[in-house]
């Protein structure tokens, strides 16, 4: 059994592996990590190797518990990812983005890829058909752009994210959930448009704590999965890691 672990800018996901087949996942917050760590050890005894990526934060006592009590593989920039890196500042690529597009390449192989993975941050990445990883975009997530325009106004208030009904806002509330929810619909609209007229076919892959919440209202045809970039991290450690 393998315990893979992202740690990602607000919270750890992490999820337990059979194989293939994901066994339970987890969500937890930072301050939490090692008891919770500890509660899935106890649940799962035959956790026998660990792969965790981390999009830098150190994060040390999980680090210390996965190397005690697992074979821990730490993904970082010295792996040798199965795409090829066109990025110009590679030494600053994300980890996570690097693992997503990783798994993009294992999981839809020979195709042109677009991984959009709305977290904390919305990241887009593109691998092309010949597996070059070529860039993509980094804007804000949902709950940080209620968060922002809340932090940085007199007058507006912390709303938590809500799909609008009306694409009018008529209220203080129904603007800002317009402006955040549609708005970044519409960027994702068209970022996918964009890559599609470029590319014709691109299999285009919508995963991260938003993932669900967002892809109801996607017009594109999308693969949401929302565990991507822990399936991602079992398949780097299946078919790169343990053979
Ligand atoms: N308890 C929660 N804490 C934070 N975000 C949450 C929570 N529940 C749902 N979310 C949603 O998940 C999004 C964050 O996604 P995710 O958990 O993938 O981010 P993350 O842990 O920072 O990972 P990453 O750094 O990889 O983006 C937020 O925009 C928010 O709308
Ligand atoms: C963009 C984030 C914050 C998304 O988690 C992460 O991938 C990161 O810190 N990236 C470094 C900058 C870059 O990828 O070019
Ligand atoms: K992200």
């Amino acid at each position: 059994m393998l315990l893979a672990v992202d740690i990602g800018n607000t919270r750890i996901k992490a999820a337990v592996f059979e194989d293939t087949v994901l066994a339970e996942k987890f969500v937890f917050d930072k301050n939490d990590a090692s008891v919770e760590a500890e509660k899935i050890f106890q649940k799962y005894p035959k956790i026998a190797h660990s792969i965790l990526s981390s999009v830098g934060k150190e994060q040390d006592s999980l680090f210390l518990l996965l190397k005690e009590k697992t074979k821990m593989f730490g993904v970082n920039r010295d792996f040798t990812f199965p795409f090829q890196n066109n990025y110009s500042t590679p030494a600053t690529l994300g980890i996570d983005r690097m693992v997503l597009a990783s798994g993009a390449v294992m999981q839809f192989p020979g195709c042109n890829r677009l991984i959009i993975d709305a977290g904390t941050c919305v990241t887009y990445d593109f691998v092309d058909s010949e597996n070059k990883y070529q860039g993509g975009a980094i804007s804000p997530g949902l709950r940080l752009r209620y968060e922002s325009m809340h932090n940085f106004t007199a007058k507006l208030p912390l709303l938590y994210p809500e799909m609008p009904d009306k694409f009018i806002g008529n209220s203080t509330a129904a603007s800002m959930h317009s402006g955040v929810v549609n708005g970044l619909l519409y960027e994702l609209e068209g970022f996918i448009s964009q890559y599609k007229q470029q590319y014709q076919d691109v299999t285009i892959i919508l995963t991260g704590g938003d993932a669900d919440f967002l892809a109801k209202r996607l017009k594109n045809t999308i693969f949401a999965n929302s565990n991507f970039l822990l399936e991602s991290l079992n398949f780097l450690y299946l078919y790169t890691i343990k053979k």
